[in-house]
């Protein structure tokens, strides 16, 4: 194969085009939020039930429940965990909580825990309670003490901090609130909110995980969408995501029943988003409800103004001025005067799905309208299918979804090239490789399901991502009848703004979907295949696309050439057959310069990174010698990214 390649860019790439598809999906609490301790508010929970005591066992005979306190810690967190000591008890005796399938404990780290407790009956009781972390034998590997008295009958918080002595590898340890049994004889005492953070990215409080976090900025994404997919939108109406019950300190949160089949605590909630996105230097894609749950109610038409006040209160928390807009006010008491970045907002998720077609209409119309001539700076994403059924108003942008096969993503990188050019963006909010079979998708792994990325998959998202970029070419001769919309760098001259691999993030104990992106366990991060493809592409997303010769669209050998300021090229080769292939690049540019490096991610098709072979495949870099005339042998299943510079 020869590609001729063009001596001229042709316009910008878009600096929005590589970024991250977020929601809790296994993901959130016992995952990226840095919060250890599950159920640690006995949220949403019926008091009395087993499942109210969700990861929480008794310790030496404690005799343990879940209550309705008569005494609510908060509106928010009615429920208490009741602890009575038992009579005649020795040795420490109380409650233990073991995380999200293991609590990882690191001596390098400073561990801050706190709880809420109340006696509900004054008592002469005044003793220490011990709090620690300890090995499934009992070990106390950190621990600290803190003063309890009998004379506290209203809520009141104590933090301590734990330094481990040890690290041990294994992570089913525990987290114990204990007391003397003997001094401690026969007292009850209600608890709440508890809560264990190890050190948080960037320090933040109430942050991230670090691992994790650190594993999410190292693919440098440009934006963050938030905070569904399927958990914005709920079962039913009253357990849709509302940003307001997402704020502010974590005894207003009420948490919620999510999508994914367990309780979220919206610890994680919008203004810990928006600071993850300022950390990490991406901008948010926003979601507003848009009055579709998932169990298939829709909001009447007579009904949605007030869903839609939300969303526009929602908005005016991340840009509103403070001085006009009592959401940005409360923004700004958290401590963000300023507005936060925010450019994009999609209303609702996938208004495809069963019968919200059918609502879509008025939905959208109610939506789009008010928000628009709200903030008419901002851009609206529908998430129905394209224009079906037609919305008034003409939707600005889409956000597009597809789950398909290797084979099928090698094939269709020129989804993009057939698209109606009427000034519409286009947003790839969510796409894998999930399934080697296409007569069930969707199946389970017995049925062709792919449990993490393989080689094979990453490189047929490999294929269909050089399409993302090179689409940028079709769509140059038409700019220019496209209305400019205000605040919209359309200079751009790209009809996909951006795309994001869905799911980002799993649990390895706990997933409700596979493949994801990145995988991990209560002490490890796991980065996949197409972890590393997607990383490859942001790192070396240049800023100038270069046309060159199209690949053939059912071939196995596809490309992309862009520009970085100038006087470097970076060439995207993907070979999806099982055999290498070579491709020569014709190169016009003057200086080529006598070596470059090529990034290759290769392996066997089957080859995925897992917790049993976590770094089975990764990138490896080796030199190259570009010329005018530069053959190039790809290997089989592969991304190449070759670099070199020109002047
Ligand atoms: O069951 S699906 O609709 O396929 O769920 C998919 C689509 C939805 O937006 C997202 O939450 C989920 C997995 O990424």
């Amino acid at each position: 194969t020869t590609v001729t390649v063009s001596a001229t860019a042709s316009h910008p790439i878009p600096t929005t085009l590589w970024g991250q598809m977020f929601e809790d999906i296994s993901s959130g609490d016992g995952g990226l939020y840095g919060e250890l301790l599950q159920n640690r508010a006995f949220q949403q929970v019926t008091p009395g039930t087993s499942a109210a005591l969700n990861a929480w066992s008794a310790v030496n005979r404690a005799s343990i429940s879940v209550v309705a306190d008569s005494t609510p810690l908060s509106n928010a967190l009615p429920n208490a965990l009741r602890v009575q000591i038992p009579s005649g008890t020795t040795g420490q005796s109380g409650v233990a909580n073991s995380g999200f399938f293991g609590i990882r404990v690191n001596s390098a780290w400073t561990y801050t825990a706190s709880f809420f407790y109340r006696f509900p009956t004054a008592s002469s009781f005044r003793g220490n309670a011990q709090v620690s972390l300890q090995a499934s034998n009992g070990q106390v590997l950190g621990s600290a003490t803190v003063a309890l008295s009998g004379a506290q009958t209203s809520w009141t918080q104590v933090t301590v901090k734990i330094t481990p002595t040890s690290s041990p590898s294994a992570t089913n340890n525990l987290f114990v609130v204990s007391l003397d049994g003997a001094a401690a004889s026969g007292q009850t005492i209600n608890f709440g909110l508890f809560s264990l953070f190890p050190p948080t990215f960037k320090d933040r409080a109430n942050g991230m995980r670090m691992d994790i976090a650190e594993a999410l900025a190292e693919m440098q994404p440009s934006f963050f969408r938030f905070p569904g997919g399927n958990n914005l939108e709920g079962q039913t109406t009253a357990t849709r995501w509302q940003w307001n019950n997402t704020v502010g300190p974590l005894t207003s949160r009420p948490g919620r029943v999510g999508d994914w089949g367990y309780i979220n605590t919206d610890g994680l909630g919008l203004f810990e988003y928006l600071l993850w996105c300022e950390d990490v230097g991406m901008q948010p894609i926003m979601a507003v409800w848009d009055g579709f749950a998932l169990g298939g109610t829709s909001v009447a038409e007579a009904a949605i103004s007030p869903f839609v006040q939300q969303a526009i209160d929602q908005i005016n928390f991340v840009i509103g001025d403070p001085t006009k807009s009592a959401p940005a006010a409360l923004r700004s008491s958290l401590g963000h005067p300023a507005p936060f970045t925010l450019n994009h907002v999609e209303i609702g998720n996938e208004d495809f799905i069963g019968n919200s077609p059918s609502t879509v209409g008025y939905r959208w119309n109610h939506f789009a309208t008010t928000l628009r001539s709200t903030f008419p700076q901002l851009r609206f994403l529908a998430t129905s299918d394209l224009n079906s059924p037609v919305l008034s108003p003409q939707p600005q942008e889409w956000d597009l979804h597809v789950y398909q096969t290797p084979t099928w993503f090698a094939q269709n990188s020129f989804m993009y090239d057939g698209m109606a050019r009427d000034g519409t963006l286009y947003f790839e909010g969510e796409y894998a490789a999930i399934s080697t079979n296409p007569n069930d998708i969707f199946g389970s792994p017995a049925d062709g399901r792919l449990t993490f990325p393989t080689v094979q998959s990453s490189v047929g998202e490999a294929a269909f991502m050089t399409g993302l970029e090179r689409k940028l070419l079709v769509v140059l001769v038409v700019i220019i009848c496209i209305p400019i919309h205000p605040g919209h760098h359309i200079g751009n001259s790209d009809i996909v703004f951006a795309a994001s691999y869905a799911p980002l993030l799993n649990h390895v104990s706990n997933s409700q979907w596979t493949p994801n992106l990145v995988s991990f366990d209560s002490a490890n991060v796991y980065r996949s295949t197409s972890f590393y493809v997607q990383k490859l592409f942001s790192l070396n997303r240049g800023d100038q696309y270069i046309p060159s010769t199209l690949p053939s669209q059912t071939g196995t050998l596809f490309w992309s050439v862009v520009s970085k300021q100038t006087n470097t090229i970076i060439i995207k080769v993907v070979n999806v057959a099982t055999s290498a292939q070579t491709v020569t690049f014709r190169l016009p540019f003057s200086g080529i310069a006598s070596t470059g490096t090529a990034q290759v991610l290769t392996g066997a098709a089957t080859a995925s990174n897992s917790p049993t072979t976590p770094n089975a495949v990764s990138p490896v870099t080796s030199s190259i010698e570009p010329a005018s005339t530069f053959p190039y042998n790809a290997p089989a299943n592969s991304l190449s990214v070759l670099t070199f510079g020109i002047n």
